[in-house]
């Protein structure tokens, strides 16, 4: 890049995306991969066609495979031959064979470090800044809190990674999210997600990946910007980053997968130049104040159908735009709302704590601090599913785990339980459901399953009320 005329910045993204280009053809560039995660839904038929055609992994101590999607979320001990579902079996079973096969790292079902993916690769401190991270999962996107290029592929790119460690991408347009000021207290990250697509909807950053920026986003933790990141997908992103600064290396340091001694200040000297340039163009800028964002609560089918939890259900007949009409209509018939009545206050069923969105530690300290002393309504049934076997320990460590039993909340292992409903844990037919995940797509958390997503505070709150409620109005 030394023409004159090319001396324009770049973005991180930019950055990331120059350092690991192999190869240029046809608009298509193939990139270098440092971190593939392996879960056991999109992985047996990647495997299988490698085997087929007599090749091995390029590079396996570049690849982790964790079981979290379809495991229960209890008797994990038993290992997959507990599971009595076959298909899941068969998927746990493969994983493992496979992994073992082609000498890739796994932590088996029940080994402590195991859990969700998108939790277990930051808390490992195998997702590092600077890296490109790659998933047959969507929510990849979670990585890029750490300022890494992190995105979420299909099966047959699967295959094409573990076989080459590379993958065939077209470059994405630089969008970028400045958040100024300061979120107020009692607002988190997962409200500033649904804040952000009630802004920009499901397809507000189609082709761009989102550089997150501003004050707001600085005094993220990393559980928050992990939360964050994770939602840009939901956005339309192809993925979305925050460049890593030192809450970033403290989060780091010292976990097992980190660098150490001078290979630690090595990667510090190299992590701290991670950043857009100053003159760095986006094609998309989208700029707010964090101070007006509420507590938010989807009331719809899709994660851009929100309101803020004061707010009201909003009337079809007062959106201009037909299609998004016709949509919010399917979607109030769907959830079995009644437009202009108050989202708080609608009775809920279920309530699910867990996810990549929000299971980590902070995430179940912020909703054991509201549960302490008090009970789950009667007619509730709440379950608290961690992250990760780490953070569940930690969890019972920390006494948050008491506080939430003893409020009558179901203790559970990890994994992506009710999430995504390919485990036991499922709604019934027409259950409406507070949860803290990032989709709430029809049939999502079970058939006819009605889910309403938040923060965790909220969804806490929720269970105690029995109905939807901000926690400031618990009596
Ligand atoms: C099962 C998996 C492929 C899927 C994804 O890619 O996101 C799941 O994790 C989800 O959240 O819907
Ligand atoms: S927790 Fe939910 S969103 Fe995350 S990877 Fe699992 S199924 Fe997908």
């Amino acid at each position: 890049m030394a023409a004159t005329a090319m001396t324009r910045g770049r973005t991180l993204y930019d950055k990331i995306w120059d350092a690991h280009a192999v190869a240029e053809d046809d608009g298509e560039t193939l990139l270098y991969i440092d971190l593939h995660l392996l879960h056991e839904v999109t992985s047996p038929q990647a495997f299988a066609a490698l085997a087929a055609a007599g090749r091995r992994v390029r590079q396996p101590q570049r690849a982790l495979a964790l079981s979290d999607h379809n495991v229960p979320t209890e008797g994990q001990a038993a290992g997959p031959a507990g599971v009595a579902d076959e298909e899941a079996r068969a998927q746990l079973e493969a994983l493992a064979a496979n992994a073992d096969h082609f000498g890739i790292e796994r932590f088996a079902m029940g080994d402590p470090r195991g859990g969700i993916v998108h939790v277990v690769g930051p808390e490992q401190g195998r997702s590092q800044p600077g890296m490109t991270i790659v998933c047959g999962d969507s929510h990849t996107s979670t990585h890029g809190a750490f300022g890494a290029l992190a995105f979420g592929i299909g099966t047959s790119e699967v295959e094409h990674v573990l076989a080459t460690q590379t993958i065939r991408q077209r470059r994405s347009r630089n969008m970028r999210i400045t958040v100024n000021g300061a979120l107020a207290p009692h607002v988190f990250a997962k409200d500033l997600a649904l804040h952000i697509l009630g802004i920009i909807g499901v397809d507000g950053a189609g082709g761009h990946v989102i550089e997150y920026a501003g004050p707001a986003i600085r005094a993220l933790s990393m559980d928050a910007r992990m939360t964050l990141c994770n939602l840009s997908i939901e956005m339309g992103a192809r993925a979305g980053l925050v460049a890593p600064d030192e809450t970033s290396f403290a989060y780091l340091k010292g976990r097992p997968a980190a660098p150490r001694g001078a290979a630690w200040d090595a990667a510090l000297a190299r992590w701290g130049h991670l950043s857009s340039d100053a003159d760095a163009r986006f094609e998309r800028e989208v700029q707010f104040d964090a101070t007006g964002v509420r507590p938010m609560v989807s009331w719809g089918t899709n994660p851009s159908q929100v309101v803020p939890v004061g707010g009201l259900i909003p009337d079809p007949a007062a959106i201009a735009n037909a299609e998004l009409r016709a949509a919010a209509e399917r979607a109030l018939d769907y959830m079995g709302l009644a437009p202009g009545t108050p989202i708080a206050g609608v009775r809920i069923d279920r309530v699910f704590i867990g996810s990549c969105t929000n299971s980590r530690i902070e995430d179940l300290r912020v909703a054991a601090g509201i549960v302490r002393g008090r009970r789950v309504a009667p007619h509730v049934r709440a379950m608290v599913v961690p992250g990760s076997g780490l953070v569940k320990r930690q969890a019972e460590e920390e006494g948050i785990a008491d506080i939430l039993q003893a409020a009558g909340f179901d203790w559970r292992e990890p994994g992506c339980s009710l999430c995504v409903g390919m485990n036991p844990d499922r709604l019934n037919p027409g259950e409406r459901c507070a949860a803290t995940s990032n989709r709430n797509f029809e049939n999502r958390q079970g058939r006819g399953g009605r889910t309403h997503l938040m923060s965790p505070a909220l969804a806490a709150a929720s269970a105690i009320a029995g109905a939807i409620i901000s926690p400031e109005d618990l009596p």
